[in-house]
């Protein structure tokens, strides 16, 4: 009997150990093969989360210097892919795209956005790729945006005629800028202002402007629980409670947008014609022929999507725009010179203007290569395993392009660290995702939708602003005192909001909107 236990055991301990060497050579060998991507060595638990600053895109252009444009890090458990030059945004956004469509999985697209039900976190695949035939098809066709035109002329009117109300007093030009953008993005997306106190609203713009920030930020962190997953639940930095409290609001908003187009709809019967976006959303919601069902969740996902996209990023471009302005005031001088000699003192500039200003165009450009919105872009993921430059690249991997770098990419652009518009003249560089040395919209299948709709809006009222008033700084301020410092989320603002005194340029009669 003894002989027989001691048999069995031996046996067992000699299978534990095939099965455990077999385990190991497997781990070894799979290892070994790995031709990762060159990268600092990661810690164990946190992998190389110290390296990361508050700024990542600056931490990650300096990692770039040593590791070159394709390098390999990790945060806290997860691979981490980064391209720093035009061939390896070239690899992921184009030759790849299909294999790098994926979003990762964050906290952020599961609280604040139904579970991924937007367009901007959901997974690549069905569901998404109807979401962008919506965008294309009804959402951002050029008819459409062609149709909203009023609305933005109105819009830019309202800004002007605030701001000459404001003359000679500081004021805070980004609070000026988002109420436009909000107020465009809301007549378009949600049928009014709604947002407008008179309204009634249920909640009141200021209010809005912070929950937008707020998602805003809560959408670009580095929240640790998103690269360390078993710490998750202890959400250390307090952003997961603030994501539920965000979106919770966001939900109350939302839900009243829909039980009062659902109403509207309702009294109208068969008479209702669709006359924004949501209206679109609703009656696509509605269409029994949809591939992938869209329910109530996914039309309050996308709205959010819509409403948060289209605002902050233009004023955000606008506000960096104005402030390298005051810094270079010559700058100022051409590109009035341009309006005043292309639009003349007695008129306001329309959007169909915007082609003969091609000063104001470059400004833009040149704002958005120093300052992208999204300086690593949204992060994106490999579906699957893939080689790039011959280096192994496993599925799962997160992948940021870093914009930011290329922009300043002393190889591509002369003195890549001044403000230099004219570089941009004459050259057949644009911002529409086919030019791999500026991409402040992205490119491929996850580039912006919005951003035809983005550009108008920050083209018409960067022109209109330049147009109708000199820009200075308060008298108690200096240039040197012109904090240029931005702060890192979804989009990356200038930490300081600028403050900036204007007077009128234009006869009088002019401001009388
Ligand atoms: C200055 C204006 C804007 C800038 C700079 C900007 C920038 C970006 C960038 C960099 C991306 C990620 C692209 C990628 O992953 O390759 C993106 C995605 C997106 N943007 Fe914009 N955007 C702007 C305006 C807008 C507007 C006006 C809207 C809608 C009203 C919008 C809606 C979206 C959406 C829904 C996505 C996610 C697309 C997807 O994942 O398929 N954006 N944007």
């Amino acid at each position: 009997m003894e002989t027989s236990t001691s048999t069995w055991a031996a046996y067992t301990l000699a299978w534990l150990a095939t099965a455990a060497i077999f385990l190991l050579s497997n781990h070894f060998r799979r290892k070994k093969v790995l031709n990762l991507p060159p990268g600092p060595k990661p810690w164990p638990i946190i992998g190389n989360l110290n390296l990361i600053g508050s700024l990542p895109h600056r931490s990650l252009h300096q990692l770039s210097l040593t590791y070159g444009p394709l390098m390999q890090l990790r945060f806290g458990s997860f691979p981490v892919v980064v391209g720093s030059s035009v061939e390896m945004a070239k690899v992921f956004l184009k030759t790849m795209d299909v294999t790098f469509a994926g979003r990762p999985k964050t906290a952020a697209g599961k609280y604040t956005t139904y579970n991924y039900s937007d367009i901007t976190w959901s997974p690549y695949g069905k569901y998404w790729r109807q979401a962008r035939k919506m965008c294309l098809m009804e959402l951002f066709s050029a008819k459409r945006l062609e149709s909203y035109e009023y609305i933005r002329t109105e819009e830019m009117n309202s800004l002007l005629l605030e701001l000459f109300k404001s003359s000679g007093k500081p004021v805070l030009l980004k609070d000026y800028l988002s109420t436009v953008s909000l107020n465009v993005i809301s007549r378009m997306v949600l049928g009014k202002r709604y947002l407008d106190e008179s309204e009634n609203s249920v909640v009141l713009p200021e209010e809005f402007k912070k929950m937008l920030d707020e998602l805003f930020l809560l959408n670009g962190v580095f929240n640790i629980g998103d690269s360390i997953p078993w710490i998750d639940f202890l959400d250390l930095q307090g952003y997961i409670k603030r994501m539920k409290i965000v979106s919770k609001k966001f939900d109350r908003f939302l839900e009243h947008v829909l039980d009062e187009h659902n109403e509207r709809r309702r009294k109208h019967g068969n008479d209702f014609v669709s006359k924004d976006m949501v209206d679109v959303l609703l009656d696509l919601a509605a269409d029994p022929s949809l591939e992938v069902k869209l329910e109530r969740h996914g039309v309050k996902a996308f709205t959010q999507d819509l409403l948060a996209g289209g605002t902050e990023s233009s004023a955000v471009t606008v506000e960096w725009a104005i402030s390298e302005l005051l810094n270079k005031p010559d700058l100022f001088e051409k590109a009035t010179e341009e309006l005043d000699r292309v639009i003349g003192q007695n008129r306001w500039v329309k959007e169909k203007d915007i082609p003969n200003l091609p000063y104001i165009d470059a400004i833009v450009k040149e704002t958005m290569r120093m300052h992208p919105v999204a300086p690593m872009l949204v992060p994106r993921c490999a579906r699957e395993d893939c080689k790039v430059n011959g280096y192994d690249i496993q599925k799962g991997t997160q992948v940021l392009v870093n914009v930011w770098t290329i922009g300043r990419d002393p190889e591509l652009w002369d003195k890549p660290e001044e403000f230099r518009p004219e570089r941009f003249i004459g050259k057949d560089i644009d911002v529409k995702g086919q030019d791999y040395e500026l991409l402040p919209f992205g490119s491929g299948r996850r580039m912006c939708p919005g951003y035809s709709l983005g550009l108008k809006v920050i083209q018409s009222s960067l022109a209109n602003l330049l147009h109708g008033y000199k820009w200075k700084l308060p008298s108690d301020m200096k240039l040197v005192d012109l904090n240029m410092e931005e702060i890192f989320g979804l989009s990356t603002p200038r930490k300081i909001p600028l403050v900036a005194v204007v007077e009128p340029r234009l006869p009088l009669h002019l401001y009388s909107l």
